[in-house]
């Protein structure tokens, strides 16, 4: 069994945030039902949505169920919700940050995070504005330190424990350091063996802000989305995690699945994870990484299959049109 301490990272200031998070991109409200339900039966107390994956209501309606029934209270969880980023303007804050708490049905946040630093026009109902030839209709005055500026405004006003940044990289997150007064708790972005973000975690790391790492599985099924937004899948890289050969002789040797030595091994680094599943086999076997221990020597091989900016699959060739924004935080570089 693992110590109580492995099972949560531990915020600056003294919040702690489960190691293990549910992810819900792409969960239908259907599916949100049946996968909470799994989910906090085989024991997670994380979970993960944002306001652009519009399951927040389905997610509130599953979580009611638990709290009426007295089985869980609000502060046994830990729930996290992200600012769209057609809300990354400060006059937008509050009005996002209030439909999302409405819509989960809830008083405050454990974390709001800034879902991007790239702010997009705003078109009432829809998650991805684009013009007609299928850009992306960016807004190239955002100012990622105002949009902080009125972050910090919602842990003032008890909506948010604690607030941080999604998708920025290491330059941004150093702008938001330098002028902040509430430090970011947490930043989230793309991490799993093959885009290790050894720089980005170390930096992090030394301003006492945690990391959480989305895609830990290698999110199988983004070329399906990228298509279905009408974006060019073959863009994608066709990397896949789950059957990495090394990773497989590994889960081998310790009688688990491939699924499971990749969350263990983000996990081992103190990243927290936030694997998405709707499947209730999957949600359990996500969660049973508590169990074993990658060798020093494991974890060096898995640690040498990083590929550095190279191996990001959430990069330029989807959502056209965003590389044109002066913030787009993937360039390549850190
Ligand atoms: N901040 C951001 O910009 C982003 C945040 N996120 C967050 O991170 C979460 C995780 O990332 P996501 O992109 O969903 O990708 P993941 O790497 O978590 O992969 C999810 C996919 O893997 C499948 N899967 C889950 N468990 C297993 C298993 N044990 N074996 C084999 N396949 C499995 C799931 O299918 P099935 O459901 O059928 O089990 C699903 O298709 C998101 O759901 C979201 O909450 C994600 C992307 C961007
Ligand atoms: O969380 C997310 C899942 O992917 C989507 C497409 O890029 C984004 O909305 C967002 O980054």
């Amino acid at each position: 069994m693992a110590e109580l301490a492995d099972r949560y990272v531990t915020f600056y200031n003294g919040q702690k945030m489960p190691i293990i998070g549910l992810g819900t991109w792409q969960a239908t409200d259907e599916e949100i039902e049946t996968s909470i339900d799994a989910a906090l039966e085989a024991g997670y107390r994380h979970i993960d949505t944002a306001y652009v994956y519009m399951n927040e209501p389905a997610l509130g309606r599953a979580l009611k169920k638990w709290f009426d029934s007295g089985k869980l209270k609000r502060e046994d969880l830990f729930i996290v919700t992200k600012l769209p980023n057609f809300g990354n303007r400060p006059e937008s804050v509050e009005k996002y940050i209030k439909r999302s708490l409405d819509n989960l049905q809830l008083t405050y946040l454990d974390l709001y995070l800034v879902h991007h630093p790239v702010g997009l026009q705003e078109k009432e109902g829809e998650m991805l504005p684009k013009d007609d030839s299928g850009n992306l209709l960016v807004d190239k005055s955002t100012d990622i330190i105002s949009v902080w500026k009125a972050m910090e405004e919602q842990v003032h006003a008890g909506r948010a424990r604690a607030i941080g940044l999604s998708n920025f990289n290491v330059r941004q997150i150093s702008r938001i350091v330098e002028s902040c007064c509430i430090r970011p708790a947490n930043v989230q972005v793309e991490l799993h063996i093959y885009c290790q973000q050894k720089n980005l975690v170390s930096f992090c790391e030394g301003l006492g802000i945690t990391v959480c790492a989305y895609a830990p599985l290698g999110s199988p099924n983004l070329a399906s989305f990228v298509k279905m937004i009408g974006d060019n899948p073959e863009l994608i890289p066709t990397f896949s995690p789950l059957t990495e050969p090394i990773v497989i002789e590994i889960a081998k040797q310790h009688n688990k699945a491939p699924a499971q030595v990749l969350l263990r091994h983000i996990i081992q680094r103190r990243i927290v994870v936030i694997p998405k599943s709707t499947n209730p086999t999957r949600i359990q076997d996500n969660f049973k990484i508590f169990d074993f221990q990658l060798t020093t020597e494991e974890m060096e091989k898995i640690s040498s299959l990083d590929k550095g900016h190279e191996g990001r699959l959430f990069g330029a060739g989807m959502l056209h049109g965003i590389h044109t924004h002066p913030e787009y935080p993937y360039d390549g570089t850190d």
